[in-house]
Parts: C-alpha cells; structure tokens; sequence
C-alpha cells in the first residue's frame, strides 16, 4: 500500500489530568477526503490543532507522506487550516487581494507581480468570488464570501491537504450548501485532500469518503461514509445518526450520552 498524505498514530491528549485524546489512529490518502464526527467535547479540534501543529501531543505521532514534520513553514506548505468564523481568522484591515497575494509572497518569495495577480485571480474564481471583490475588506462581504476567502487563502498555500474544523456550521444552512458545493469543487480542481472536523452528520456525505467517529476521546467507529452511515455498528453511531434532524425528528431523539 502507498504512504498516506496523513497519518495519525496513537495520537494522545492530556490537559491537566483530563484526558481529550485518547490511542487516536487514522490515514488520509493523497486527495481523500476524511471526516471526524462527533458531538461536542468529543476531541475532534484538539486532533485538527495537533494536525496543524497549533497544539503538541502528549503522546503519538502525525507523519505527512510518512514523514514527522516539525519545521513550521515546511508543514503550513503540507497543511492549511481553514477555522468556523472567517471574521475572526482574517485581518479586518486587508483587502481580498492583498490577504491572498500574503500567503503567496510568503510561500513562494521568487513570484513576480504579474504572475501573483494571476494566481489572485485563478484563486477567487477557484471560489467562486467575483474578480472586484478583490478590492473588498472583510466587512464588505457576506459570511459565506468571507469563508470563500478563508478558503482562497488556505489553498493559496497549494496545500495537499486541508483542515476544515465546523468550516461551514456559523453559516446559514442554504450557504452552507454553496460551501460544501465549493469545496467538492476545489477538491477536484486542485487534488487537495480534506480532513473534515464536524458535529454535523449531514453534511458529511456530500463531501467525504470515508469517516471516524469519536466520543470522549476516543475513536468508536471508522470506515467509509456509505457503510457506517447506512449500517453503523457502534450503538453511539447510531444515536448520533439518529439526532440528525429531518422530518419527523423530535428533539427527545436526540444524542443521550451515558
Ligand atoms: N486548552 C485546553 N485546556 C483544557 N481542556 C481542553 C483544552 N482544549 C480542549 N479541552 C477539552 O478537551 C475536550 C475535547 O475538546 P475538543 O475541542 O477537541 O472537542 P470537540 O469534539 O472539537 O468539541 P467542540 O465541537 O465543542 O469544539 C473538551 O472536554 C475540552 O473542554
């Protein structure tokens, strides 16, 4: 078998006493596209923060094409995160243009003028964001655009791979829609790979092949998205599932940790 774009080996968590991640393992191939689902405090971001290197492990190891890479700039060239609020990851004072000609002038200091306002402008049409929003601030433009230029930012970088933690869960649920549609998009157009981190069962069929599920730290089921989410075999999979609302869901159905 050929060596996984990620993989999480027997990642471990302890803050303080309280252990968030527990003997984690998972892969991502080059170009797959894997979710972590689980509901809230189950440890999803704490793996997403270890993947990106925003967090250190107890314990464990996260090698990118089999490799442990401890050099920041080596690993954001590997790796970009894309956060919830777009509103709070870019700089209130930087317009479209200028966040995204950043990252490319850091990731590649050789690019000349006339080469980055085109690889601008691929990128916003990537993300489907009009070429004159180029000159927009954060405040001019909706959630759903501002997450399409957190988007734009991440894949500036020409990562293999992107860590989308609850990317679309501040959006309303229309929006959310022309994100996930997006990011099925960019996926095909660029080969990038996903590493999908959400509460939200629904959305994850629309956008991944395969999934983890973890409660209190741990991993309960795994597989891919058709299997565990047609024919779960863990009773807590089953319970998430069914506290997805759709018609006829009552709020008594919901998840019941005990
Ligand atoms: N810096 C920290 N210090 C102490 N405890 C933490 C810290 N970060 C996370 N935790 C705890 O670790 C557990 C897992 O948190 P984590 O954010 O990874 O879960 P999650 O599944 O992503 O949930 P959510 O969707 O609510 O963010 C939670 O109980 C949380 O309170």
């Amino acid at each position: 078998m050929s060596t996984p774009l990620l993989e999480v080996r027997d990642l471990r968590k302890v803050f303080a006493e309280f252990v968030a991640v527990d003997r984690v393992s998972f892969t991502v191939p080059a170009g797959g596209s894997l979710a972590v689902v689980g509901e809230s405090g189950s440890g999803k971001t704490t793996c997403a923060r270890i993947v990106t290197g925003l967090e250190r492990a107890t314990s464990g190891a996260v090698l990118l094409n089999g490799e442990v890479v401890t050099d920041r700039r080596r690993r954001a060239s590997v790796v970009q995160m894309v956060f919830q609020d777009p509103y709070l990851s870019l700089d209130r004072r930087q317009v479209v243009r200028d966040c995204l000609g950043e990252v490319l002038a850091h990731h590649d200091r050789a690019v000349d003028r006339r080469r980055r306002a085109a690889r601008i402008a691929e990128l916003l049409e990537l993300v489907g964001l009009d070429q004159r929003l180029g000159t927009a601030l954060p405040r001019h433009l909706s959630g759903g655009q501002r997450q399409r230029v957190a988007i734009a930012r991440a894949l500036a970088a020409n990562p293999k791979l992107l860590v989308l933690d609850e990317a679309v869960a501040a959006l309303d649920v229309s929006i959310q829609a022309q994100i996930l549609n997006l990011l099925v998009d960019a996926r095909a157009a660029t080969g990038v790979a996903y590493l999908f981190i959400t509460h939200d069962l629904s959305v994850v069929r629309h956008v991944c092949e395969d999934v983890v599920v973890m409660r209190g730290g741990r991993v309960v089921e795994s597989g891919p998205v058709g299997a565990v989410l047609d024919t779960p075999s863990d009773e807590y999979t089953r319970r998430l599932i069914a506290s997805v609302p759709r018609p006829g869901w009552t709020p008594s159905r919901a998840v019941r940790c005990d």
